[in-house]
């Protein structure tokens, strides 16, 4: 059966008096993937020792693995596994020997240790470096190693510190992909840190985005995704196109344009109901590139990246700022034409100006 983590009232200030964490309740479902996701320093890393035992939290705060209250206890008793960023294998051990260390420590038999290290090394795809030496691995190949040593215990609770940081693109996109099949796979609960948004999107269940010590929001990606509750969350998941409005009679006014409101802009902050000035966010699908006589706003390119699949085109004299709008890869486009567009109203995440002021980075 998986655990159920709860952290109720869970506050961390450090003796130096840095307060890492406000007080925050959070529960993590058995079996659930968490992501922890935020810019650095936000206390991502804090939530996970305090999971793990490796922190306590303040006076008042409580943590519970099925109910049961780990508050105090230690690291040892709570059953937790952990990966890191940084391995922390032993060098000179094997990768078997590595993956045997914690079933040894926890007294298992030599025989049942060399079943369960053959059955995980199959499971990570390292079966045939079973007898090689850490320092004679790719960055790769240690952190499935590090995997296989953390579940080999078959831990409560699958702690992840941004596991894939130290490794390139290509193969953290693989070993993404992999850990998810792996967690889905053992059911088992799961806490990931990442400051990487399409890392926190492709692997958790829910996303909490973490802000200065605070959750700023907790939802499943496609919320966290399309429905951002503040500015902050807005442009930390990659709505990096910002434009002044206002708000009057239900509708919503740009420049001399007049847009009716839509569904979904309104879930978190009843948009329609407001009057006054508004900050729209937006993503490079925010707008489309069209024929003059449907355009909304007129702009001119002043750079194309050219993505294979599609263009993104860096355009003015929409906004105060420059807009990333995306287009097709076989559209015309030159730097210094102009560009007429349209917007994808139903795209738009859109808050009252003072909280766009206060809450974004
Ligand atoms: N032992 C400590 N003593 C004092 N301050 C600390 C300690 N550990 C962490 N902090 C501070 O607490 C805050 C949160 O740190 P934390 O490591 O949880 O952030 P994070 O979101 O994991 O960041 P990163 O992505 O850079 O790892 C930071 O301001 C950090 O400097």
């Amino acid at each position: 059966m998986s655990t159920q983590i709860k952290l109720r009232h869970c506050a961390k200030t450090f003796a130096d008096g840095t307060r890492a964490l406000a007080p925050f309740d959070l529960t993590i479902e058995g079996g659930e993937t968490i992501v922890l996701l935020g810019p650095s320093g936000c206390g991502k890393t804090t939530i996970l020792r305090m999971i793990a035992g490796l922190e306590f939290p303040d006076a008042g705060g409580m943590i519970t693995f099925d109910g049961d209250d780990v508050t105090r206890q230690s690291i040892e008793k709570r059953r937790v596994g952990m990966v890191f960023q940084s391995y922390a294998l032993f060098p000179n051990m094997t990768v078997a020997e590595n993956v045997a260390y914690g079933l040894k420590v926890n007294g298992v038999s030599a025989a049942e240790r060399q079943t369960r290290v053959a059955a995980m090394l199959e499971m990570m795809h390292i079966d045939m470096l079973a007898d090689r030496r850490i320092d004679q691995l790719s960055g790769g190949q240690r952190q499935r190693v590090a995997l296989a040593r953390a579940i080999a215990v078959q831990p409560r609770v699958l702690l992840l510190d941004e596991p894939l940081t130290a490794l390139d693109a290509k193969l953290r996109v693989r070993l993404r992909t992999e850990i998810n099949a792996l967690l889905r796979k053992l059911g088992i609960t799961a806490v990931y840190v990442t400051h990487d948004q399409e890392e926190a999107l492709a692997l958790g269940d829910r996303i909490v985005v973490m802000q200065k010590g605070e959750i700023a929001q907790i939802g499943t990606p496609r919320e966290i995704y399309r429905s951002p509750k503040n500015p902050f969350v807005a442009d930390f998941v990659g709505a990096a196109n910002r434009l002044a409005g206002d708000m009057r009679d239900g509708r919503l006014h740009i420049g001399s344009q007049v847009f009716e409101a839509v569904d979904g802009w309104n879930q978190y902050n009843d948009m329609i109901d407001k009057t006054g000035p508004v900050e729209l966010f937006f993503r490079a699908d925010g707008l489309s590139v069209c024929e003059r006589e449907d355009a909304h706003f007129t702009g001119r390119i002043e750079a194309v990246a050219y993505l294979g699949d599609k263009q993104r085109l860096t355009v003015s004299g929409i906004g105060p700022q420059a807009m990333m709008i995306d287009t097709h890869a076989d559209d015309l486009t030159a730097v210094g034409s102009d560009v007429h567009c349209r917007f994808n109203i139903e795209r738009l995440a859109i808050f009252p100006a003072h909280d766009a002021d206060s809450g974004a980075i």
